[in-house]
């Protein structure tokens, strides 16, 4: 069976970080891991607490993986201090990780914010230089970046930037604040892939970012080069968008269990 693991954080209320993350490889047919880097009171309406986990109890959780069960692929999110980024830095290069996908989670669909700022330049010396692939939203790619995104050719602009700055593939997550929920794909050699999608009409989108990186990182895992693994990523979350569930006050979660496999869909 493939193998990944999630290093994130947990959200209580199911719909992101860990939980998403360990639903998603589920339903993608991968076994899933976890370490968790700090535990996040929060529902879908707000996050109200945050207990990290200390770098050290992070480093042990990481050992007992990667002696153990060596993950096919990685996929990190939340990490809201230097030091825990440091510690995940350390341990991906000295495990020789390999398909890693860095989710550059810095606020949550509530607003609430997930990082500290020193934090962010850790993030960008250390861990995003790991990566096979970053997956950042507008506001994320606009910190990157420094500049702002206001259109597509903007988003393209943007994500050439980061990826020279940082050596790593981009996928620059168009869903946030553009019209329509285009994602766009910019690989060193290759340049502009558009991953293209219609915006579904559902405001509960607690955790999408997570359920993306999760099945692309899923996707990796199974042994499909990058494009095709966001491809069926993006079928993956489409479809657990689109199976409308509605639960909570605020932006609730996906439905995974209706999810329609990825895999399954060539448009
Ligand atoms: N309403 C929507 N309809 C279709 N696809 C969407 C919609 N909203 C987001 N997506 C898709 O979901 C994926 C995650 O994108 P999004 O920009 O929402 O991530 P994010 O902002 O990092 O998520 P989070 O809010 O969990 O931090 C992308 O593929 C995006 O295109
Ligand atoms: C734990 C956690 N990670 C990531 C996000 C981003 O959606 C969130 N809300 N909570």
């Amino acid at each position: 069976m493939y193998t990944a693991l999630t290093i994130a954080g947990s959200d209580s209320s199911g719909g992101a970080g860990i939980q998403a993350d360990i639903k998603t490889m589920t339903a993608n047919g991968v076994y899933a891991m976890s370490a968790i880097t700090a535990l996040t009171a929060q529902n879908t309406t707000g996050v109200t607490s945050i207990m990290e986990a200390t770098p050290q109890f992070l480093a042990e959780e990481l050992d007992c993986i990667f002696t153990d069960i060596y993950p096919d692929a990685i996929k990190t999110g939340m990490v809201s201090s230097s030091e825990l980024i440091e510690v995940i830095a350390d341990k991906l290069t000295g495990y020789q990780a390999k398909n890693i996908v860095v989710d550059p989670v810095m606020v949550a669909t509530s607003g609430a914010r997930l990082i500290s700022e020193d934090a962010i330049s850790t993030l960008k010396s250390k861990l995003l230089p790991l990566a096979k692939v970053i997956t950042p939203n507008i506001p994320e790619a606009e910190v990157l970046s420094e500049m702002q995104i206001k259109s597509e050719a903007d988003m393209e602009k943007a994500a050439e930037i980061i990826c020279n700055r940082l050596g790593c593939s981009v996928l620059l997550k168009g869903g946030h604040q553009l019209n329509d929920a285009n994602d766009l794909l910019w690989q060193k050699n290759e340049q502009a892939t558009w991953f293209m999608g219609k915006r579904i009409d559902n405001p509960n989108t607690h955790g999408t970012g997570c359920t993306l990186s999760s099945a692309i990182a899923s996707n990796l895992a199974k042994g499909y080069d990058l494009k095709t693994s966001v491809k069926y990523a993006k079928n993956y979350i489409s479809g657990a968008l689109a199976a409308g569930l509605n639960l909570g006050k605020g932006s609730g979660p996906m439905n995974h269990a209706f999810a329609i496999k990825g895999e399954y869909i060539d448009e």
